[in-house]
C-alpha cells in the first residue's frame, strides 16, 4: 500500500465524505440461522433494510481466521509484489482505483472469480493462500445457498432452489473480493468512531443476487436506510452480513430493495473485509419470478441477461443507479 502524502490525497478529491450519519439509528436485523422463525426474519429484513446480520452460520472459525491471516500477509507485501497478481481488469490487485470509470477510495483489494484458480503470483505462499480461499469460499457458498433457499421458502415459492441454483450452477459468475483499508492519516474521526471524513469504498449497491460480507473488528461499514440516512454497522468478526443485490430486487419485482452501502476509513485501525458476491451464469435471464407475481401485477423491469447487466454496470460509476436503465415505464 502506498501511503499518500498530503498533496497526493488531495488529488483524490471525491475520497472526502461530507455526509453525516443519523444519531439514533435502528438496530441492524439479526438472524439466528438455527432458529425456526429465521425464514420470516430474513424476509422482513430484506423488505425493510435489504440487509441483515447472520449468526450460527456454520462457517468454521478456523477457515475464517486462516483466510484472514493469509490476506493480512498478502496486503503486508511490498506494492511491487502485490502488483504481480495483475491489474484489475476486472480481476486482480487494485489500489485506490475502483472499477474502470474513475472511482477512488482509501482501499486496496484483490478481486477474484470463484470458479477459476486465482492468479496468486507475488504472494509468499500461493498454495496455502489458495487452500485458505477454497475452504472459506466453499463454506460461505454453502451458507449463501441455504439463505437463498430460506428466502424461497419464506416467499412461499417453489422449487426452493429457484434462487440458489443460480449461484450453485457451474457457470455461475460469482466474484470474491478481499478489501484492505489501511489506517488513514487524513481522517478526522468522530468521538464514538462511527464517522470519518474519508471514503474507503464509495456508496453503491451490489449488482448480484446477494453478497455475503465478513470483516475484522474494525468499524467503517454503513448502510443507507430507505429515507436516505446512513447508519453505521457495528463490526462483528464472528458474524456475516448479507446484502440484497440488484438482481434479487428485480427477481422479487421490487419487494426486496438492494441496499446502498459504503465504507468510511479509520484513522488508527486497519479494516479487512472478505465478500462473496453470489452471481448467476452470464446467460441467465433476470426477471421477476412468475410465481411471485400476483393477479394483474406488472413487471417493473425489462428482461435482461446477467451478461447485459454486468456490461452496463461496468460502464457505470459506483454511485450510479444501475437498475434505472432496465426499469419499465408502467402505466398507472
Ligand atoms: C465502479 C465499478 C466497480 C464495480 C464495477 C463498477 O463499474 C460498478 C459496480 C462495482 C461493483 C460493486 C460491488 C462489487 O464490489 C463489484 C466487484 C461488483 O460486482 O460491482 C464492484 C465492481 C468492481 O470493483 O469491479
Ligand atoms: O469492504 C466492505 O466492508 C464493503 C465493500 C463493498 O461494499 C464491496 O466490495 O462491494
Ligand atoms: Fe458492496
Amino acid at each position: 500500500m502506498v501511503i499518500l502524502s498530503k498533496p497526493a490525497i488531495e488529488q483524490f478529491g471525491c475520497i472526502r465524505n461530507k455526509q453525516a450519519a443519523t444519531l439514533f439509528p435502528p438496530l441492524i436485523p439479526l438472524v439466528d440461522l438455527s432458529k425456526p422463525d429465521s425464514r420470516q426474519q430474513i424476509i422482513k429484513a430484506c423488505e425493510e433494510f435489504g440487509f441483515f446480520k447472520v449468526i450460527n452460520h456454520g462457517v468454521p472459525m478456523d477457515f475464517i481466521s486462516r483466510l484472514e491471516s493469509e490476506a493480512t500477509k498478502f496486503f503486508s507485501l511490498p506494492l511491487s509484489e502485490k502488483e504481480k497478481t495483475g491489474q484489475p481488469k476486472p480481476y486482480g490487485y487494485g489500489n485506490k482505483r475502483i472499477g474502470p470509470n474513475g472511482d477512488v477510495g482509501w482501499v486496496e483489494y484483490l478481486l477474484l472469480t470463484t470458479n477459476q484458480d486465482p492468479n496468486l503470483l507475488g504472494t509468499e505462499n500461493p498454495e496455502s493462500f489458495r487452500i485458505a480461499l477454497d475452504n472459506y469460499m466453499a463454506a460461505v457458498k454453502k451458507m449463501a445457498c441455504e439463505i437463498l433457499e430460506m428466502i424461497a421458502d419464506g416467499l412461499k415459492i417453489q422449487p426452493r432452489n429457484v434462487l440458489s441454483k443460480l449461484m450453485m450452477d457451474e457457470q455461475s459468475d460469482s466474484v470474491f473480493r478481499l478489501n484492505h483499508y489501511p489506517p488513514c492519516p487524513e481522517v478526522v474521526q468522530s468521538l464514538n468512531g462511527t464517522s470519518s471524513n474519508v471514503i474507503g469504498f464509495g456508496e453503491h449497491t451490489d449488482p448480484q443476487i446477494i453478497s455475503v460480507l465478513r470483516s475484522n473488528n474494525t468499524s467503517g461499514l454503513q448502510i443507507s436506510l430507505r429515507d436516505g440516512t446512513w447508519i453505521s454497522v457495528p463490526p462483528d468478526q464472528y458474524s456475516f452480513f448479507i446484502n440484497v443485490g440488484d438482481s434479487l430486487q428485480v427477481m422479487t419485482n421490487g419487494r426486496f430493495k438492494s441496499v446502498k452501502h459504503r465504507v468510511l476509513a479509520n484513522s488508527v485501525k486497519s479494516r479487512l473485509s472478505m465478500i462473496y458476491f453470489c452471481g448467476p451464469p452470464l446467460s441467465e435471464k433476470i426477471a421477476p419470478l412468475p410465481s411471485l407475481m400476483r393477479g394483474d401485477q406488472q413487471s417493473l423491469y425489462k428482461e435482461f441477461t446477467w451478461f447485459e447487466y454486468k456490461k452496463s454496470a461496468y460502464s457505470s460509476r459506483l454511485a450510479d443507479n444501475r437498475l434505472m436503465h432496465f426499469e419499465k415505464i408502467v402505466a398507472s
